[in-house]
């Protein structure tokens, strides 16, 4: 691929659901918005047919087609070639730019491999970022997929945007259960009702850190906090941990694969140094049980140039440092973390330790740095 000479990183939606959620339908409706101009389609329909790679060129609808299996495994290959191929393309004359790339899942995949591959792959994360995923889950079958499938919590758990479908054809009761059982895997994000037509471009697409209108950071929509300070303020019977003033957190675990949400705030400045530890650490002891991170850091050294970092498994996204705090978040860290089976009690207490807050029952930042037993981590800087 020749140097990167794109000038703002094409974003990436990730479309996912599971089977027969309405998917395509809603893509459907998406594209023809015209607030999504400038979107190439990737649809990976497992089992069907698929574009060839020589018609790909010839495709003049901007739908990239890949088959031959699930994209969040086999095909995850011919993903990231068709990524540097649209690259290239662009960086040669042969395609006119693009503002925006949609992955659509098939309804068995995975997203977190997905993201991960976009984050850890070298040439991609320079041309692309990651501007959310969107889930979409039916009225009438989600609660059942829900309990009876692992993939289809992930995919909710993980979700930017949560779109209901078939509420038309539900009952008031079952689109209700849904609701509860989503808020359970996935506290924070925005929830919308397609059927009520809540889920148009301007609400699915552009929910990532960057506002490309007005060139701004958005933290508070993308880290979803003012959902999150509701949620921590309402009292609903979650585990709250409020117990000490620089720094709280709440976590939701529920479920027989423990899928959970642990929010951490954090008010005093953290040395960079303490954090990628942390992360390091964080990285090497639950691996695969990471489904995704995303985090505003005050840090001691920059303190007022946050620090953005976005993580999904073990890969970090190259940490950003923004000119400065959003006029309307007070400056402190915020993390974010999504897990499937994670250990949230070792999490906060890996934060608390590197945070410097020591604790009789909790190891040390030194124990656990100087200790010749360690695991060296995954360092991703
Ligand atoms: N009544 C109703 N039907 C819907 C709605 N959304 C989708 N459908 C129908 O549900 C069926 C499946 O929709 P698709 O958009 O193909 O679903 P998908 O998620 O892309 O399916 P796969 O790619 O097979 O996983 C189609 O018959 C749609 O017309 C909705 O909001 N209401």
């Amino acid at each position: 691929m020749a140097s990167p000479i794109l000038t703002a990183p094409i974003r990436v939606s990730v479309l996912t659901g599971f089977l027969g959620a309405g998917k395509t339908t809603l893509l459907n409706r998406l594209l023809a918005d015209p607030a999504a101009a400038g979107t190439a389609v990737i649809v990976n329909e497992f089992g069907e047919i698929g574009i060839d790679h020589l018609l790909v060129e010839t495709a003049k609808d901007g739908l990239i087609e890949l088959s031959g299996g699930c994209l969040c495994c086999t095909v995850r290959g011919d993903l990231a070639d068709t990524l540097a191929d649209l690259v290239d393309r662009i960086q040669t004359g042969r395609l006119a730019p693009l503002r925006r790339v949609v992955i659509e899942t098939t309804g068995l995949a995975e997203p977190a491999p997905i993201l991960a591959m976009l984050m850890g792959h070298p040439a991609l994360v320079q041309a692309y970022a990651l501007d959310g995923v969107v889930t979409v889950v039916d009225a009438l079958n989600g609660a059942a997929n829900l309990k009876a499938h692992v993939e289809a919590r992930r995919q909710a758990a993980i979700a930017d945007r949560l779109v209901l479908t078939k509420t038309d054809i539900a009952s008031a009761e079952a689109t209700d259960g849904l609701r509860r059982a989503l808020r359970v895997l996935n506290p924070r994000s925005r929830m919308v009702d397609a059927g009520q037509g809540e889920a148009g471009a301007e609400v699915l697409l552009d929910c990532g850190l960057y506002d490309p209108e007005t060139r701004r950071a958005d933290v508070r929509r993308w880290l979803q906090a003012e959902e999150a300070e509701d949620h921590a303020a309402c009292g609903d019977g979650h585990h709250h941990h409020h117990d000490h003033h620089t720094h709280h957190g709440h976590a939701h675990r529920h479920g027989p694969d423990g899928i959970a949400s642990v929010a951490i705030e954090h008010r005093a400045p953290l040395p960079e140094a303490a954090i990628f530890e942390f992360l390091d650490i964080l990285a090497a002891t639950q691996g695969e049980r990471l489904l995704r991170l995303k985090a505003i850091v005050r840090t001691r050294e920059h303190p007022n140039q946050p620090l953005v970092l976005h993580g999904v498994r073990g890969y970090l996204h190259p940490p950003a440092r923004l000119a400065a705090w959003p006029a309307d978040l007070e400056p402190s860290t915020r993390l974010v973390v999504i897990g499937d089976g994670l250990d949230t009690t070792y999490l906060r207490d890996l934060f608390g330790a590197f945070a410097g807050e020591a604790r009789l029952d909790a190891p040390d930042q030194t124990a656990l740095t100087d200790n010749p037993l360690a695991i060296p981590g995954f360092r991703a800087r």
